[in-house]
């Protein structure tokens, strides 16, 4: 694989805060990256770190080959989270005021039309809705048609019409040979997105694959939500016909009965053994585990080892107090 896009043990500090801790990543030509993980993570400060914004404390990165702050900005389209452009610019001015920035740039009116704006084309940036403004900013960055994107939490307050848009628009540019690195919370972007993604938990990259490969791996079993009007309790006791139900939960917020690792076929004979005890059920839904599922999974994992140092820090610290006093 042609490495366009390298991270080598990225380590960025803010005063105290630990923004990344050793980050890294390797991204093909053509390839969609999906970075993923919980607030604070250290996303941005990675895409930062990849687009000369910020200099790291320590580790590497490449991109194209080159150092961050050295590559030819005609290569690059960066997509912060708080792009803010002028507000009393159009949409198509704004637009052809970035194509301008460039030698060899793409036809504005492409640009708008792409990203679905060729009816808000005179609307002034302010004016435009949430949803339209950040759909101008991503037509802003990809005027010169850039051989790598980084984008910042692309779709965020974006309608969903408006998100399949701009997901068409990153896959036409990645088959294209563009290479694509995304933050974003939305899970479904990734797992539609993404080739891979790499899920980054306090300042590290705490797991990275495929999307099915993160599932298979990371994912746990399938789930099969049993929605009831009759008292939960009544479920407690119940030899279900499957043959490895890991464990049965009460949902927390409904009522609902939870078993875990169902198959398919197992769902038909759940059904007849619960009707064949008068067990009313007002909804039965089966689901196979999904990305959210490997982000819940592996964010707490990381969530709890940060808390068991934080603890171990402080005990250290107060133990070395105590000899000191
Ligand atoms: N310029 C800065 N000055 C001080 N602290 C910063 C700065 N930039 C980031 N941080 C801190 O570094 C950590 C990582 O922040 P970062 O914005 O990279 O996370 P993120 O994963 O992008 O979060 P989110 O999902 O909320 O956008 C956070 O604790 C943040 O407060």
């Amino acid at each position: 694989m042609e490495a366009v896009v390298e991270a080598t043990d990225l380590e960025r500090r803010y005063g105290d805060t630990v923004a990344l801790a050793g980050a890294s990543l390797t991204v093909g030509r053509g390839e969609v990256f999906g970075l993923i993980g919980p607030n604070g993570a250290g996303k941005t400060t990675l895409v930062r770190a990849l687009t000369g914004t910020t200099e790291p404390d320590g580790g590497s990165a490449r991109v194209l080959g080159e150092a961050p702050a050295d590559v030819d900005r005609d290569r690059l389209g960066v997509l912060p989270q708080d792009f803010s452009p002028p507000d009393r610019l159009t949409a198509r001015e704004l637009i052809s005021y970035y194509a301008g920035l460039y030698d060899d740039a793409r036809d504005p009116e492409t640009v708008l039309a792409d990203v679905g704006l060729a009816d808000a084309d005179e609307t002034w940036y302010e004016n435009l809705s949430g949803g339209q403004q950040r759909r101008a900013c991503v037509g802003s960055i990809l005027v010169n048609d850039p051989d790598v994107l980084f984008l910042d939490e692309p779709t965020t307050g974006i309608d969903p019409a408006g998100r399949r848009t701009i997901w068409s628009l990153v896959e036409e540019l990645a088959a294209g040979g563009t290479t694509v690195v995304l933050t974003t919370h939305d899970m479904a972007e990734a797992e539609h997105l993404a080739d891979r993604v790499g899920l980054l938990a306090d300042g590290r990259i705490v797991a990275q694959g495929s999307p099915d490969e993160l599932v298979a791996v990371h994912g746990g079993a399938s789930r099969l939500t049993i929605e009831t009007t009759t008292d939960v309790d009544a479920f407690d006791d119940l030899e279900f016909p499957v043959e490895r139900a890991e464990s049965r939960r009460r949902s927390t917020n409904t009522d609902a009965v939870v078993i875990r690792d169902v198959t398919p076929a197992e769902i038909g004979p759940v059904v007849d053994y619960l009707e064949a005890r008068d067990l009313e059920y007002t909804g039965l839904n089966w689901t196979e585990p999904d990305l959210e599922d490997v982000y819940l999974e592996l964010a707490d994992d990381a969530e709890r080892e940060r808390t068991a140092r934080v603890t171990q820090r402080a005990n250290a610290e107060a133990a070395n107090a105590g000899e000191t006093r």
